[in-house]
């Protein structure tokens, strides 16, 4: 697949936050879902990569090309949905429609409407005077009818109901049939992830665990309930026994093998879900 995102050696210091060293690279035709613990430099990532903020160091290529803050052509190319949108408090949204699909030559009208009746957006009132999750649906709305071959959305559902989070999401599941399209969601929703994401990204204290394909993941990651009690030494692949008879591998495969040549029986196994795999490696057990 054609990497359409290159970061390489990126570093970016905020006050005493450092991000990175960051070498990560996203493909057309995926979704991935950046998740980490609060403050652990998502949000930093994805400005930098739309130059709301500059690295200290390394590069980043779009479309096979340095960005240079000069020629801002690339960013009619993709779509950024930051986690707040500053200046915006004395427009309405039809003011905001006019502001925005100006910029946007692939403007998308009728998506635009959808997302309006969808959500129900008022769009006579004045962005201030909106709730926190009506602005994040206009938001949206305002970000998705770019129709930019790249999506970038900063906790898109964090202010919203349950409904306009089901209906988001699938929206972009058929926002991806577009053809070639490529999406970034930052995202502590378990549901964005289980729904949406190919890919996971991973960061933690400024640093990136890695890049994971979410459904190896899943498959890797199970709990076991043995018939008997388990010997004391170390077991391939085990991260955590709970008690004597039930443990947690981050490989299944190695695990399963290390049971099966010592004649290990276990009753029931089960695959963990995405957040706890994560919930693992963020508090260092899967490491
Ligand atoms: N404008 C800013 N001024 C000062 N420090 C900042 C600023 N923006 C981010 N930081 C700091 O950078 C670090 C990373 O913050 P960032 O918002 O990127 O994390 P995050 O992973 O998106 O967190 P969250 O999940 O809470 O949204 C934090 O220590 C934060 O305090």
């Amino acid at each position: 697949m054609e990497k359409w995102i290159e970061i390489n050696r990126l570093k970016k210091n905020v006050d005493d936050f450092q991000l990175g060293p960051i070498d990560l690279s996203f493909e057309a035709g995926t979704i991935t879902a950046i998740v980490g613990n609060n403050g652990a430099g998502k949000s930093t990532l994805l400005k930098v990569l739309m130059r709301l903020a500059v690295q200290n160091d390394g590069e980043i290529k779009l479309f096979g090309q340095l960005i240079d803050s000069e020629a801002e052509g690339w960013k009619k190319r993709i779509a950024y949905l930051p986690q707040t949108l500053l200046g915006c408090d004395s427009f309405n949204g039809n003011q905001l429609r006019e502001l925005v699909s100006k910029w946007y030559p692939t403007w998308d009208q009728p998506l635009f409407e959808q997302l309006v009746e969808m959500y129900q957006i008022p769009l006579s009132k004045k962005y201030g005077k909106l709730s926190q999750g009506v602005q994040q649906k206009l938001n949206l709305a305002l970000t998705l009818a770019r129709d930019a071959e790249i999506l970038i959305l900063d906790e898109p559902t964090a202010h919203m109901d349950i409904p306009s989070k089901q209906m988001l999401l699938d929206v972009i599941v058929e926002w991806m049939d577009r053809g070639d399209k490529l999406v970034i969601i930052s995202s502590h929703q378990a549901e964005d992830i289980r729904k949406l994401a190919d890919y996971v990204v991973v960061m933690k204290e400024g640093q990136l665990l890695g890049k994971f394909e979410k459904e190896e993941l899943t498959g890797q990651y199970k709990q076991y309930w043995m018939e008997d009690s388990l010997p004391n030494e170390p077991i391939p692949g085990v991260i955590e026994r709970k008690n004597e008879r039930i443990l947690v591998s981050k490989c299944a495969e190695e695990t399963e093998s290390y049971l099966a040549s010592n004649q290990l029986k276990w009753l029931r196994a089960k695959n963990l879900e995405i957040e706890e795999i994560i919930t693992y490696m963020l508090i260092g057990k899967a490491s």
